[in-house]
């Protein structure tokens, strides 16, 4: 063996052994693979751990980041603006959205007076909407200030619509229920009766990012983020398809043996997974549903904390026509349609700016007409829109050619489109949910310390969990922090008993020398 031998078979044994050392560390199975989960996997892979798996129960990754193709143009069925610009702090979402230059547009609804439809016809006055409009602000500004006084810790928590009752303001009129519709379930999904006060109004997306919303109109999707993300640390060809072996597609995890020792994950087509740790980033909806078994079963404080939390169902209908018949330009973009029957085809969207020429009308229900909606037929649904269509425009209208409805509800691999803070759930119980529970660690939007319900919340979840696994796994620091509600009350209860025992001591220390002194006279 000549010295240029020795030399490439030390070189050779220095790379096998470091090549080893790259993977070593722990093995992570990452459940989903959502913008959650992709932010979790890469955070681990930045900070060294490399050894990942990330098993996905459909055919590609986004999640509840999705494009659909109606009619020769990609939609977004799930998540479509980035809420929360051009405020104090830099969205973390718009950042990625520019870098990839997302075709954007910003949302008016400044001009929503003059574009609101009476239920039989025509339109209202305008001074007569900003009336309406008006009055909403003034309670949604009271009811803000009342948010803000409520003890922190939510055990005092009122929902909206307790603040609206406060105010003596409880819309009633069909113009009034579309303005509080716009108000409140166009961005929560679900009516001011099951919203909590002191987690939504102020929200932290509009107070820490702004108040501006961009709707992303782009062709390649706003899934486009997620698949950006996972190119920075997945394999990936040329034109951007995902080859990593670390990431497996229609894996349908049913089964999470858990232990101090390590997890064993089975799919439902019977393969098996080991590894030492598991981040579950399914929807709160699936976790609800209970499609994954964890054996042993999460702790009852666990799974209670997940079954109170809101899962919200928000269904945008799309519909196509073979000629304009709305009002388009300058403030005309979105329209309402006021019916008594609160919630009913209420939100109306045209895409003139984003889709010049399409013809595609955008309508967008929420909660128990989403789930209504969902099971009915399609044919159904047009007909029923098409009617309030031509309450609206005439009965000259032309008849929608194609229409799509999204079914976020029935699908078992999301169960709804967004959490939304219910009342009932304090501050402790939420910070329940992404507890882990031993080497099973949870991320996903519900779990965002401030950000529930958004893009920006799944991101951010995702580095924190992972930052949670890499302080436990690096530095061995695993202790979650926090508060169950049992050792809040004991904390209560430790408060009023030290104070007692403190006034007793005041008490003690400041009578007794005058007493005394009493007696020396
Ligand atoms: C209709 C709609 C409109 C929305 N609008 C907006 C918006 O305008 N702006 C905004 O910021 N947010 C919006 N959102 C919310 C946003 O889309 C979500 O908050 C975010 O995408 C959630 O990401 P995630 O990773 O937490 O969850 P997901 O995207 O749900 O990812 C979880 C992944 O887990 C997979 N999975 C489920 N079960 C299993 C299983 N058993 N085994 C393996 N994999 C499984 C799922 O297929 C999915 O890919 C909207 C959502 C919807 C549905």
């Amino acid at each position: 063996m000549g010295a240029i031998d020795v030399i490439v078979a030390l070189l050779l044994i220095s790379t096998i052994i470091v090549g080893a050392f790259a993977v070593a560390g722990p093995k992570v199975i990452i459940v989903g693979a959502g913008m959650s989960g992709i932010s979790a996997a890469k955070t681990l892979s930045d900070a060294g751990m490399k050894d990942i798996l990330i098993l996905e129960a459909t055919d590609r990754i986004g999640g509840r980041m999705r494009k659909a193709s109606f009619t020769g143009l990609n939609v977004e069925v799930g998540a479509n603006w980035v809420q929360g610009v051009n405020g104090l702090e830099m969205n973390p979402i718009w950042e990625m959205a520019s870098k990839l230059h997302l075709r954007k547009f910003i949302s008016d609804f400044c001009n929503i007076s003059s574009n609101t439809y009476k239920e039989n016809g025509g339109l209202y006055p305008r001074s007569k909407v900003d009336k309406v409009i008006e009055e909403a602000d003034k309670v949604k500004s009271f009811g803000e200030k009342l948010s803000k006084s409520l003890p922190p810790g939510g055990h005092e928590d009122i929902s909206i619509l307790v603040s609206q009752r406060l105010k003596n303001h409880v819309p009633s009129t069909a113009l009034e229920m579309v303005v509080d519709y716009l108000n409140c379930d166009y961005e929560f999904a679900e009516p001011p009766r099951v919203t909590s006060l002191q987690n939504t109004i102020p929200l932290p997306t509009f107070a820490n990012f702004g108040k501006e919303a961009y709707f992303v109109a782009d062709q390649g999707g706003f899934e486009s983020l997620v698949y950006d993300l996972a190119g920075q640390f997945l394999r990936t060809t040329k034109n951007n398809s995902i080859i990593d072996p670390r990431l497996l597609l229609g894996k349908v995890v049913r089964d999470i043996r858990h232990s101090t020792s390590g997890v064993t994950v089975t799919t439902e087509d019977g393969s098996f997974y080991n590894a030492d740790y598991v981040i579950v980033s399914v929807s709160i909806g699936v976790l609800q549903s209970k499609l994954i078994k964890f054996k042993p079963d999460l702790p009852q404080w666990k799974n209670l904390a997940i079954c109170q939390f809101g899962m919200s169902v928000y269904t945008k209908i799309f519909l196509k026509f073979p000629r304009k018949f709305w009002p388009d330009g300058e403030g005309t973009e979105h329209f309402l349609y006021a019916s008594e029957r609160r919630g009913y085809y209420p939100v109306w969207q045209h895409f003139e700016k984003q889709y010049p020429g399409a013809n595609v009308l955008l309508v967008t229900v929420t909660d128990e007409e989403s789930r209504r909606i969902e099971q009915q037929p399609d044919s159904q649904t047009k007909a029923e829109a098409m009617e309030v269509l031509r309450n609206m425009f005439g009965k000259h209208i032309p008849e929608a050619t194609d229409i799509l409805v999204p079914r976020w509800w029935s699908d078992r691999f999301f169960k709804g489109s967004f959490s939304n803070w219910p009342l009932g759930v304090n501050q402790y119980e939420y910070d329940q949910i992404r507890a882990p529970i031993g080497r099973v660690y949870f991320t996903g939007e519900h779990t965002s310390q401030l950000y529930n319900g958004y893009v920006h919340g799944a991101y951010l979840a995702g580095i924190d969990c992972a930052n949670m696994m890499i302080k436990c796994v690096k530095y061995k620091t695993c202790e979650y922090k926090f508060k169950p509600k049992d050792s809040l009350q004991q904390n209560i209860f430790l408060y009023v008993l030290l104070t007692c025992m403190s006034l007793l001591f005041i008490t003690a220390v400041t009578y007794s020398p005058k007493v005394k002194n009493l007696g020396n006279k």
